[in-house]
C-alpha cells in the first residue's frame, strides 16, 4: 500500500483518487477550496464532474499543502497553467524519495515549458514522472479497462509508478521518453479541437480521419524536433490519446470544437464546456513553438487562426485542402528515396 497525495479535485484528480483508493492505497484528495471538499463529502460523489460515481469511504480530504509530507507519490492533477503554483505549494514539504506524478497535458503559456520541466524548476532534486495516454476520467472512475504510459527520465521513478498504480483495470507501460509523452499529450488537444470543429461543421468522416492522420504527423514532427522519440507518437501518449480525444463523447476539447464548428466564438465555447479545455491555450503555445523551431504544422496554424483570429472554420478546412502538393512522408523521402 502506498501513501498518495492527489493535488486537484477536478475530474481527473477525483477519478485517479477513486481508482487508487479502491486499489487499496491511502489516498488524500486536495483542493485549494475547502468548500469543494465539503461538497464532495456531503454528496458522496463529485456530482458536477463525475455524477453517479461514489467516492470510497476510505478516501481522505484536505486543503492543507502539507499532505505531501510522508507521501510516496504526489499527483499533480491541475491544468498545465496551474502546475507551477501547485508544485510551489510542495516546496520545502516534499521528501527526496517522494515521486511527483504529473498528469496535466499542456504547456505553461508564458514559458512554453512542459509540466515536468516546470516541476523540476520548482522542486529541484525531486524525481518526476508523467502519466499520460487515452484515459477519460468518466471511464477510469467507473473501473473501465484503461491503458496508459508512465514516462520519466528516471527509470526507477517510472517503474515505481507502474508497480504502485497498475491494477487489473488500469494497465501501465513505462517509457523513458518524457519529452515525447508530454508533447503528445499537449498537442493532441489542439488536433481534437480541429476534429471537433469538423464534427460541428457536419463535414463527414473523411476529413476527420485526414485531420487525425495528418495531425499525428504534425505532433511527431514537433515532438522529434524538441527531442522526443518517433515511437512514442505511435504509442499510447501519441496516436492512442489522439484517437480517444477525437472520437469520444467525453472529450472536452472535441466538445469545444463542436461548438465552434456550429458557429460559437472560441471563448464562449470553452466557457460552455465548463471544464478545462487545454487545447485552447495549447493552440497558442504549440503555434509559437512551431514558429520558433521552424516546424511545419498547418493544422495547428489553421486551428490557431480559427480560435484567436476569428477565421471562418470552413475556410480554414478549404485552405488546408489547397496547400501545395506534397509527398506523404516528405521528411523521409528527402532522406534518400530513389524516387
Ligand atoms: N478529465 C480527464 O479525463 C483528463 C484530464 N487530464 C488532464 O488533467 C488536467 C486537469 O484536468 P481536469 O481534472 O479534467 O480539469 P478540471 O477542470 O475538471 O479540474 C481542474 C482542477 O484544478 C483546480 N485548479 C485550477 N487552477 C488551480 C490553481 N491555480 N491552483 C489550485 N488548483 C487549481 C480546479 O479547482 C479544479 O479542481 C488537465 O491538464 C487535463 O488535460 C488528463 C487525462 C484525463
Ligand atoms: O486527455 C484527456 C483524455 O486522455 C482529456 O482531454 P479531453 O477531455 O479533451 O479528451
Amino acid at each position: 500500500m502506498a501513501k498518495i497525495a492527489v493535488y486537484g479535485a477536478g475530474g481527473w484528480g477525483t477519478a485517479l483518487a477513486i481508482m487508487l483508493c479502491k486499489a487499496g492505497h491511502a489516498v488524500t484528495l486536495w483542493s485549494a477550496h475547502a468548500s469543494t471538499l465539503e461538497r464532495l463529502q456531503r454528496d458522496g460523489q463529485n456530482s458536477r464532474l463525475l455524477p453517479g460515481v461514489s467516492l470510497p469511504p476510505e478516501l481522505a480530504y484536505s486543503d492543507a499543502n502539507d499532505i505531501v509530507s510522508g507521501a510516496d507519490f504526489a499527483i499533480l492533477a491541475v491544468p498545465s497553467g496551474a502546475v507551477r503554483e501547485t508544485a510551489r505549494r510542495l516546496s520545502g514539504l516534499v521528501r527526496e524519495n517522494t515521486i511527483v506524478v504529473n498528469v496535466a497535458k499542456g504547456f505553461e503559456e508564458h514559458t512554453l515549458k512542459r509540466p515536468s520541466e516546470v516541476i523540476g524548476e520548482e522542486l529541484p532534486g525531486i524525481k518526476v514522472a508523467t502519466l499520460s495516454g487515452p484515459s477519460h476520467a468518466e471511464e477510469v472512475s467507473r473501473g473501465v479497462p484503461t491503458t496508459v504510459v508512465a514516462a520519466s527520465q528516471w527509470q526507477d521513478a517510472a517503474l515505481a509508478v507502474q508497480d504502485a498504480f497498475m491494477n487489473p483495470m488500469f494497465r501501465i507501460y513505462v517509457n523513458p521518453d518524457i519529452v515525447g509523452v508530454e508533447i503528445g499529450g499537449a498537442t493532441k488537444n489542439v488536433i481534437a479541437l480541429a476534429a471537433g470543429i469538423c464534427d460541428g461543421l457536419r463535414l463527414g468522416d473523411n476529413p476527420k480521419a485526414a485531420l487525425m492522420t495528418r495531425g499525428i504527423t504534425e505532433m511527431a514532427r514537433l515532438g522529434m524536433r524538441l527531442g522526443g522519440r518517433a515511437p512514442t507518437f505511435a504509442g499510447l501518449a501519441g496516436i492512442g490519446d489522439l484517437i480517444v480525444t477525437c472520437s469520444s463523447e467525453h472529450s472536452r476539447n472535441r466538445r469545444a470544437g463542436i461548438y465552434i464548428g456550429q458557429g460559437m466564438a472560441a471563448t464562449e465555447a470553452v466557457a460552455k464546456v465548463g471544464m478545462t479545455v487545454e487545447g485552447y491555450t495549447a493552440a497558442h503555445t504549440v503555434h509559437l513553438l512551431a514558429e520558433r523551431h521552424g516546424v511545419d504544422m498547418p493544422i495547428v496554424t489553421e486551428c490557431y487562426r480559427v480560435l484567436y483570429e476569428q477565421k471562418d472554420p470552413y475556410t480554414a478546412i478549404c485552405d488546408l485542402m489547397q496547400r501545395q502538393k506534397k509527398h506523404e512522408f516528405e521528411d523521409v523521402w528527402l532522406r534518400g528515396s530513389n524516387w
